[in-house]
């Protein structure tokens, strides 16, 4: 992690709630995955090109739905306004200003429709992506879906990792399983089935199927991508079943302890999506040289959590944008050091693994 962001890093563990800091920090069980996250990068090495870069360089990119400044994009977190009283409305506005996209948690603390407006407040083109949990009652997801397309998202980012909920031994240890009064879900508030006026639950189940998630692509127009794959036949299977982008990701380690680090997971799974759709990767990036590392591995971009959380609970907007250009200068600092003038220069032959003589 670089200076600054862990002292991002370290200024909002000493602002937070402890109770809070754990539920933002931790991972599932021994918190293996969480860790090795992080250091799946720190095994990989970039082989640098010389003698072909440029003054310049270009490090925009078009995702579904949106372009973005730099590969980076906000991964989806729930409850902001436990870090910052601002919440949801702080990291989008920093996110707008960075020109990047904001994928808002279905678990955010403010409606949907007031983190898009907050993001067009900066920038008029801002694009917000809307992430869904799909919801066992169909009319509830539905309802979801209106939702997020009614606010102007201009993607769905479907959660598919978490068939139930990861166990997270310091929340349990915390009892922390439930927001404090005074803060909801927004977005679950006055749903079908749930009390009115009052906030329905967000519901993990593992019935859910591929059809279930053909069903909310044939509800909508918007790109809809899947979060959570690891398996290298289920990209294929979201390139098949004709979904717009994968998230290689798992969950930053909260949901289980047994899986390999996002990294790890990446090759194979640029391998079988072979170019057909956008791969996004999320889980440990924590400098702009793992940026480029991912990027060289398959991704056309990545999403970034608790460093987010880390900017917003120390300084607000102004945190969250602080570590948003943090990112992009490391990015563009290693790009420039491997040779590149953009993106497309960031290729397979740049990784080989440290330690071992390639
Ligand atoms: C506090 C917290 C809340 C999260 N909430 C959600 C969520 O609501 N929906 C979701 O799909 N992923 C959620 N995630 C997972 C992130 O989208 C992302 O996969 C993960 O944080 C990436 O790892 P990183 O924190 O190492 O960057 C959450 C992660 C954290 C740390
Ligand atoms: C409210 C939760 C479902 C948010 C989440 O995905 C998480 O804490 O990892």
């Amino acid at each position: 992690m670089s200076p600054g962001l862990s002292d991002l890093h370290d200024r909002a563990r000493a602002l937070l709630d402890p109770v809070h800091y754990d539920y933002f920090a931790g991972g599932a069980a021994d918190e293996v995955v969480l860790g090795e996250n992080e250091r799946a990068f720190g095994r990989l090495a970039l082989l640098p090109r010389i003698l072909r870069g440029t003054p310049v360089r270009d490090l925009a990119v078009a995702l579904p739905g949106a372009r973005a400044s730099m590969p980076v994009v906000v991964a989806p977190t729930a409850f902001h306004r436990l870090a910052h009283p601002d919440g949801e409305l702080a990291t989008a506005r920093a996110t707008a200003a960075a020109g990047t996209v904001l994928v808002s948690s279905m678990a955010s603390t403010v409606a949907v429709g007031a983190v898009v407006a907050a993001a067009r407040s900066v920038d008029p083109a801002a694009a917000v992506w809307f992430q869904l949990y799909l919801q066992p009652d169909p009319e509830v997801t539905r309802c979801l879906v209106r939702r997020a397309e009614d606010a102007g998202c201009t993607a769905l980012v479907v959660t598919a990792d978490s068939p139930v909920f990861g166990r997270r031994e310091r929340d349990v240890r915390n009892g922390f399983d439930d927001l404090p009064e005074g803060f909801a879900a927004e977005n679950m508030r006055d749903l079908p089935g749930g009390p009115p006026g009052g906030t329905r639950d967000i519901e993990m189940s593992a019935a859910l199927s591929w059809e279930d998630l053909d069903r909310v692509r044939a509800s909508t127009a918007l790109p809809v991508l899947l979060k959570g794959v690891l398996h290298p036949e289920d990209a294929r299977l979201a390139v098949d079943r004709g979904l717009d982008g994968v998230v290689v990701s798992n969950h930053g380690g909260r949901q289980f302890d047994a899986v390999p680090a996002a990294l790890d997971a990446l090759p194979r799974v640029a391998a079988a999506v072979d170019g057909a759709i956008p791969v996004l990767l999320d889980g440990g990036v924590r400098r702009g040289s793992d940026v480029a590392l991912a990027l060289a591995l398959g991704a056309t971009a990545v999403g970034v959590g608790r460093p987010v959380l880390w900017g917003l609970a120390a300084d607000g907007e102004q945190g969250v944008r602080q570590v948003l250009d943090l990112l992009r200068d490391e990015f563009d600092h290693a790009l420039a050091l491997c040779g590149g003038r953009d993106l497309a220069d960031l290729t397979r032959d740049l990784v080989v693994t440290r330690g071992t003589p390639w």
